[in-house]
């Protein structure tokens, strides 16, 4: 049946969820500030690299489906179901999730929300949320926590592998849970702290995980283990699985850092001492130092003045997200200690603060006393690594990303550089 929705912020979530709606058969009306944005969207173009998101907005678009306005109170109509929250929840400087937008966007729509319709809240807002800010308005809230990830965000919501909802009035969970009644998953319907908590769980329990890995990787350096055969190894291991054991430059993106960092102060404010966590986020930071440290040696321990080739910056592949990405706070503390960065990333065009940004990933390395893997993108595997060799100034190319196979830049004449794997050198192995 089809159902009347308004979605506040078209962002990545906000966006992928009017799009996907629409796509279920629900009318919607997507609501953003950015005025430039939503006039943009109306034109069908999408700004942020996610498979098949355009398509459906065009889709949306074409079949009356889907409409974009400016102003949350403008995407409210008397026959609204539900409206859904997607506008962001940064970290506040205390590390606390910032509800501000959240807050403003309750304050434009309390007045004219009609009954019978609730408010479904899919930003990543803290335990408590729900019940703190059903004072605001009158009709019931529902926490219904998104867990798709980027770059494949379309695939993800399309193909949930849990639906959760969780309100204090369960028939408007149920209701909001009904909406995706066309997909196949399992769906929860909980009371609203415990949905909350569902979403940090969730991403800090993935935090750790990396975390663990990347640690673990740091110890086969040291051991002479190879981490890509331990990671197989445990991942036979269905209580572990083969997901999300792939060591990097440290987790990165808007979200995990963000979350971890307000569970953390969640867990402060009720005086528990969540050591794991705390952990889980140092060991993060180290990782990218670590990463430093693999390109001070590389340049014969320093960076000062010494020209560096990054390739990629996104966050991961898949994305042109440049949020809380490993790859450019490691790029950018390159640049503090005065090295002269060139980078090259297939997703990121226009002006980087500090450093170069080139379309051509032999322009990146060309000159290089050191060439530095920090998005896993696949094109990066099959570049021309005897070019490549024949282009830098230096050898070793530090591949955090564990995606480059050693043996071919051996053979080029390349020292490969990995997390938690020998070193593969022109002619031999080293530790
Ligand atoms: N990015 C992701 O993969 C996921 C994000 N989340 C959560 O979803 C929330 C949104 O994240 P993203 O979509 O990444 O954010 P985003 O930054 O991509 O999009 C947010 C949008 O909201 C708009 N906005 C801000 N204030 C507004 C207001 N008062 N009225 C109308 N529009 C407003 C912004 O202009 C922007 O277009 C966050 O709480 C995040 O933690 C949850 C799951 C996945
Ligand atoms: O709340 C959110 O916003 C989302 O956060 C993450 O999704 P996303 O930020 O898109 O990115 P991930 O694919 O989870 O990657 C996070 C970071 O971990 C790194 N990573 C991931 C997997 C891996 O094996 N190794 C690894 O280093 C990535 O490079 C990246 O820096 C979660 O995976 C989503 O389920 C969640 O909805």
């Amino acid at each position: 049946m089809q159902r009347k929705i308004a979605v506040v912020g078209t962002g990545y979530v906000g966006l992928t969820t009017g799009a996907c709606l629409a796509r279920l058969g629900h009318h919607v009306v997507c609501a953003d500030i950015d005025t430039e944005k939503v006039a943009r969207l109306r034109a069908g173009q999408v700004d942020i690299l996610e498979p098949g998101l355009a398509d459906l907005v065009k889709r949306g678009l074409a079949d009356g489906n889907l409409e974009f306005v400016v102003g949350a109170a403008n995407a409210v109509a008397a026959d609204t179901e539900v409206l859904f929250l997607c506008v962001p929840t940064p970290m506040g400087a205390d590390g606390a999730a910032d509800l501000r937008a959240v807050e403003s966007v309750l304050a434009e729509v309390r007045g004219i929300l009609p009954a019978g319709c609730a408010v479904a809240t899919k930003s990543t807002v803290p335990v408590g949320t729900a019940d703190r800010l059903q004072y605001m308005v009158d009709v019931p809230i529902v926490s219904n926590p998104e867990f798709l990830r980027e770059g494949s965000a379309v695939g993800d919501f399309l193909n949930p592998d849990r639906i959760v909802v969780g309100s204090a009035d369960r028939a408007a969970a149920q209701k909001v849970g009904d909406l995706y009644s066309a997909l196949e998953a399992p769906t929860l319907v909980l009371d609203a702290p415990s949905a909350e908590m569902v979403k940090y769980a969730a991403n800090c329990f993935l935090a750790v995980k990396l975390s663990y890995v990347n640690a673990i990787a740091q110890l086969c350096d040291r051991v002479g283990a190879d981490v890509q055969a331990v990671t197989e190894g445990m991942g036979y291991d269905p209580r572990i699985g083969r997901s999300f054991l792939k060591p990097g430059p440290g987790w990165g993106g808007s979200c995990l850092p963000k979350d971890t960092t307000a569970l953390m102060h969640v867990a402060d404010s009720v005086g528990l001492d969540f050591g794991l966590l705390r952990s889980a986020i140092e060991q993060n930071a180290h990782q990218q130092a670590d990463v430093l440290d693999r390109i001070r040696q590389a340049c014969d321990g320093t960076v000062r003045g010494a020209r560096i080739g990054v390739l990629g910056l996104a966050f991961k592949a898949g994305t042109n997200d440049l949020r809380d990405s490993p790859a450019i706070r490691i790029a950018e503390a390159l640049i503090g200690e005065g090295a002269e960065v060139t980078a090259h990333d297939p997703a990121i065009t226009g002006e980087m603060p500090g450093m170069r940004l080139v379309d051509d990933p032999y322009e990146a390395v060309k000159g290089a006393i050191a060439v530095v893997v920090l998005t896993e993108w696949p094109e990066f595997r099959t570049l021309d690594w005897t070019k490549v060799a024949e282009l830098m100034d230096g050898f070793t190319v530090v591949d955090t990303r564990n995606l480059l196979d050693g043996d071919e830049l051996a053979h080029a004449g390349l020292t490969w550089q990995a997390i938690g794997r020998p070193v593969e050198s022109p002619g031999h192995r080293l530790r």
